[in-house]
């Protein structure tokens, strides 16, 4: 299977390294600045599930040179999404299918818009990842999730072209049937614990030891849970429930790649995550306070 990934940063390179080693044809699309680093250090994963060195990696900074892939996964973060849009173009093909693996939902609008709803399918990541100041991932839990699924029916063909690849892959891959669900899960999800982290400064330990911080939580998780029904409807009672007990059985140290990425006083995603529901729940006309308040407050900090 040919496959290009879309920035070469924690996530990407940690899943097309474990493609690579189930042996598929794996080019990583990177700008000037990356291309040079990789080039001096190489690419390589430290990791809790096994270390890995990709030799030769194919490393472009020209996306009209890269033909014939089968699947793009777009690992970018949300705020490059719109400066993408032109690499994208230049890669997809006839027969070319993009999976974005992206915290988040609002790319799908803009990626449907653009290359049609039979191209894009349903993908999702959940890891603890980041590039260290080599440019060497450091992957330091022993979750390596990665979710893919069709959102149209044109694409079951390929999603099981890509399980049947991801199987044999050290990574804990799963071809969904109902990516849907999975993808306004995790939305719901990490709003609530990038929201509460990044806003309170602490880690989810902190945070479950006052009732009264645990109670933000379960108001964000509420807001995003009646925004996901009132969107799509497929998020049901028991997904609350399971986000809350989820929440309770993080590690004590356990916290956001938003909340990591604003101590390291870098660029973070709340437009994309926690901007872009407050517009979901104006559009339904949804009184959402908890959501307001801390997007207000990770706003100044951001
Ligand atoms: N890290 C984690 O543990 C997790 C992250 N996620 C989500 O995954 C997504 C990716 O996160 P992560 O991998 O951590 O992010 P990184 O910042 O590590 O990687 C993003 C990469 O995208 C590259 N990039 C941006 N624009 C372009 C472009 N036009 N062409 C080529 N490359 C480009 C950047 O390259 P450059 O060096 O040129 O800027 C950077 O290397 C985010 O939505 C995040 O929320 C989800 C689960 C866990
Ligand atoms: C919650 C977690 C770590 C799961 O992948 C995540 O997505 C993030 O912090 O961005």
């Amino acid at each position: 299977m040919n496959i290009a990934i879309i920035g070469a940063g924690a996530l990407g390179t940690y899943f097309g390294a474990r493609w690579m080693e189930a042996g598929a044809n794996v080019t990583f699309v990177v700008r000037e600045k990356r291309k040079k680093q990789i080039e001096e250090n190489g690419l390589y994963v430290r990791s809790l599930c096994g270390d890995t060195t990709i030799n030769d990696p194919k490393i472009t900074a020209d996306p009209s040179s890269v033909k014939n892939i089968d699947i793009i996964v777009l690992a970018v973060k949300g705020y490059h999404l719109e400066s993408v849009l032109p690499t994208l173009e230049k890669m997809t093909g006839e027969n070319t299918y993009i999976l974005p693996i992206l915290n988040g939902l609002a790319h799908y609008d803009l990626l449907i818009r653009c290359f049609g709803k039979d191209k894009v399918l349903g993908g999702l990541a959940n890891i603890i990842a980041t590039l260290n100041e080599k440019g060497h991932v450091e992957h330091t839990s022993k979750l390596h999730e990665i979710r893919f699924g069709a959102l149209a029916s044109s694409q079951q063909q390929i999603c099981e072209r890509l399980a049947e690849l991801s199987n044999r892959s050290n990574m804990d891959a799963k071809h969904s049937k109902k990516i849907k669900t999975d993808l306004w899960y995790k939305y719901m999800f990490i709003t609530a614990f990038s929201g509460i982290t990044a806003a309170a400064d602490v880690s989810i330990g902190k945070v479950r030891q006052h009732p009264a911080t645990m109670e933000i939580v379960k108001g964000l998780l509420q807001e995003m849970h009646s925004i996901a029904r009132a969107e799509d409807d497929v998020l049901e009672e028991k997904h609350l429930e399971r986000a809350i007990e989820t929440m309770m059985n993080l590690h004590d140290n356990a916290t956001s790649s938003m909340h990591q990425d604003l101590r390291k006083g870098l660029a973070i995603e709340l437009e994309h995550l926690h901007g872009y529901a407050l517009g979901l729940a104006e559009i339904h006309e949804m009184d959402v306070p908890f959501l307001k308040t801390i997007y207000g407050i990770v706003k100044a900090k951001s």
